[in-house]
């Protein structure tokens, strides 16, 4: 059965989902990132396995998972500075790391690795020599913005004040892409506030596309309109935030005693279920019915993260997929979609 918010009927995103398909550089031609059966390996098991999604260009993505669930890895395969262990990412429809794409994609590291030595205009002047499209304009209003004096030292900047001198570095580039992993965590609010619409303005003045990673969930609806939840191993949530938003939905149900109601499969694809005291919380993807609901509300999207990130078992929701892959202990969600 066909949901309204089903989105192979309803919902459809810009380019085809075919990873043979793109065969040109075309603005739009290919996603910004798209992996096939993506995999990394962590220290004991594997972080990612089997990841497929892809990334439109223009989007401001949220990159969201628990520690160690392969969010840094993932940026540095994007950047090319480590290769995948299963599968296959393209970056701009290239392989990552190669001449046709490293040009055009900006990095900010998670340890932000920079010459401690150098004062801050030598540190653009560098970036000047290596980057043919390099745009002074672009580092310097970052550098000013965080009030960083040229002539001082990189090593004897703050934390933070090192993640505007990187982030200079990574803009100046002028990049179709930005990875940016963790970018805000050093930064007091008032820089985070002026970051955030450094990054707005860039996405909507220039189309650039910024993947940035963060555990900062009540702050990325303000800045990201797509979200890349990755879990236990696997992607859970590729898609616009919108779409996430409106596909979810917050049941309420009172329970008259102690047991809990079973809920009915019909409801729709449940995520997460949650007691306090005579109130059961169901969050519903797609939800059919809501009959018996005391109440139905529209989940923010911290609500919906959190949700997922408490149930990594959850069947996925990735644009232009049918990835109700279950793990082992799990079964295939009956009510997820087909391909878009
Ligand atoms: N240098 C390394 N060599 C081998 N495995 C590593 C290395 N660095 C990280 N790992 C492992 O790779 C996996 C993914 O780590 P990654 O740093 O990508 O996670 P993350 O999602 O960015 O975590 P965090 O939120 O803590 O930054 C983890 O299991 C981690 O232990």
């Amino acid at each position: 059965m066909n949901h309204p918010l089903d989105p192979s009927a309803a919902h459809q995103h810009d380019g085809p989902y075919d990873s043979g398909s793109y065969g040109d550089d075309a603005p739009g031609a290919s996603p910004a990132l798209e992996a096939v059966g993506l995999g990394f390996r962590g220290r004991d098991e594997w972080a990612l396995r089997g990841g497929d999604f892809a990334v439109p260009r223009g989007r401001v993505v949220g990159l969201v998972g628990p520690n160690g669930s392969g969010k840094t890895a993932l940026l540095t395969v994007a950047a090319g500075l480590r290769p995948v262990d299963a599968g296959t990412l393209r970056v701009l429809g290239h392989a990552p790391g190669t001449p046709a794409v490293l040009p055009r994609v900006g990095v900010l590291l998670q340890d932000r690795p920079l010459e401690r030595g150098f004062t801050v205009a030598e540190t653009l002047r560098l970036g000047r020599a290596l980057n043919p499209g390099w745009s002074e304009a672009a580092a310097r209003a970052i550098i000013d913005d965080c009030d960083i004096p040229p002539r001082a030292r990189v090593g004897r900047l703050s934390a933070g004040q090192r993640t505007c001198v990187a982030l200079a570095l990574a803009l100046g580039k002028e990049p179709e892409l930005l990875l940016l992993d963790e970018p805000m965590a050093d930064l007091d609010p008032q820089r985070r506030l002026a970051l955030t619409g450094v990054l707005m303005k860039r996405a909507a003045e220039h189309g650039t596309t910024i993947v940035m990673s963060s555990h900062a969930l009540s702050e990325l609806h303000l800045v990201c309109d797509h979200v890349l939840l990755m879990a236990r191993g696997r992607v859970l949530l590729a898609d616009d935030t919108e779409f996430v938003e409106a596909a979810h939905s917050l049941m309420t149900f009172t329970c008259p005693d102690a047991a809990t109601p079973a809920i009915p499969p019909q409801m729709g694809t449940v995520i997460e279920t949650r007691r306090s005291g005579r109130v059961l919380s169901v969050l519903v993807r797609f939800p059919l019915t809501t009959d018996g609901a005391a109440s139905t509300a529209a989940p923010s999207l911290e609500e919906i993260l959190l949700a997922y990130l408490r149930n990594p078992q959850a069947a996925p929701l990735i644009a232009g997929r049918f990835t109700a892959k279950a793990p082992a202990s799990g079964s295939p969600d009956p009510q997820d979609r087909p391909a878009r």
